[in-house]
């Protein structure tokens, strides 16, 4: 645990709903938190911004005690050097860019002036110097995601906290943000969280997942150790995705390991590709069918969830596939023995890195 990371050991109390937890973020680390609806995703958030008043419990961030409900402290909202950005990003429509921005150091008592020239850098930080006079009515969606995270940088935090951060983007223009907002987490030096619903942007944007159900922390780890072991049906459910990164060059790209997938639509450079396990099909001998991404590996572990098992097949290529109980009667699959398996590349997501 590094100095200027995040310690948080506390419990809420409603009556039926109890979030009881303990959280650790060095800085620097990105942890992506996923639960059902009613987790306590919010909750959890809340607590850290200095919203919600713990049960129990201290929450400390770079060595500074935000709660401690043994001794009574508690430091307020704007006295937190956290940052938050919510769904729907909430933009005063009345204010410019950068007024929206400067907003939160002038709550803050920072003269007008310099709450300006702080968010004009911070604009520029977010690759939105030139925009600063718009509305927020003038922005498109990536844009105005852009702004609600300046607004949280501008007051230097040393936790920022992203509540469904792409949320409220259209599919199309999801990928691209994504991929923007993991290069800035990248170069933000401290903790950070980002709620989501979505596997796909847990295990892109998360260095670490932290998993919550039922106000209980019930798993936490790298996002591919979490899909390779799953600890519960709704974790095995939600995180199950493969992940491969790779080199574009139209509708193939290379994986490594002599690997090339086809891919259902173009792509150039470095990309992610994603597909489920309920996507691959796994045979004892190779396919000759029309599935062009056809690859051997090893079973290495078989593991139930729910009505399906999870087959872990290792490799130069690893991958995950779910299959019935039928069908692993049916291939007698057991750890040790050779498989091919296949992907169809309409079944592929490729985007880019
Ligand atoms: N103000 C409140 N007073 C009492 N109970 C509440 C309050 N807000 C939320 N709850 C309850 O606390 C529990 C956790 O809610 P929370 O909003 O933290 O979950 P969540 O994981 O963020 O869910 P979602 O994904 O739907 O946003 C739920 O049972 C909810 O009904």
């Amino acid at each position: 645990m590094s100095p200027e990371g995040l310690e948080m050991d506390v419990v809420v109390d409603r009556g039926p709903f109890v979030l009881d937890v303990s959280v650790r973020i060095d800085a620097g680390e990105v942890v992506a938190l996923l639960g059902p609806n009613g987790a306590g995703k919010s909750t959890l958030l809340g607590v850290l911004a200095g919203l919600i008043r713990p049960t129990a419990g201290r929450v400390a961030l770079a060595g500074v005690t935000l709660d401690d409900v043994a001794t009574g402290q508690h430091v307020p909202a704007r006295g937190r050097r956290v940052g938050l950005v919510v769904q729907d990003y909430l933009l005063f429509g009345h204010m410019t860019v950068v007024e929206n921005v400067a907003f939160g150091l002038r709550a803050r008592g920072i003269p007008r002036r310099r709450a300006r020239e702080s968010a004009a850098r911070t604009l520029e930080r977010v690759g939105l110097g030139g925009l600063d006079g718009r509305k927020p009515r003038e922005l498109s969606g990536g844009q105005a995601q852009r702004v609600a995270l300046a607004r949280a940088l501008v007051v230097e935090p040393r936790l920022l906290l992203l509540d469904e951060p792409l949320a409220a983007l259209d599919a199309g223009t999801r990928p691209a943000v994504r991929a923007e907002l993991r290069r800035h987490l990248a170069g933000y030096s401290g903790c950070a969280i980002v709620v989501t619903h979505d596997p796909l942007e847990a295990m892109v944007l998360g260095d670490r997942l932290v998993v919550v159900e039922d106000g209980r922390v019930v798993q936490a780890g790298p996002p591919a150790e979490v899909a390779r072991h799953p600890g519960t049906d709704y974790v095995a459910r939600l995180v199950g995705l493969n992940l491969l990164q790779g080199t574009a060059r139209g509708r193939t790209a290379d994986v490594g390991a002599g690997t090339v997938i086809a891919l259902a639509h173009e792509e150039h450079g470095p990309v992610h590709i994603a597909f489920s396990p309920s996507a691959v099909v796994l045979s004892p001998h190779r396919p000759d069918g029309s599935a062009r991404n056809v690859w051997p590996g090893t079973v290495q572990d078989l593991e139930t969830h729910g009505d399906l098992v999870r087959v872990t097949v290792s490799g130069a290529l690893p991958v995950l596939a779910d299959v019935t109980p039928l069908a692993i009667a049916d291939l007698q699959l057991a750890p040790g023995m050779p498989v091919w398996a296949s992907v169809k590349a309409s079944e592929i997501t490729a985007y880019p890195a």
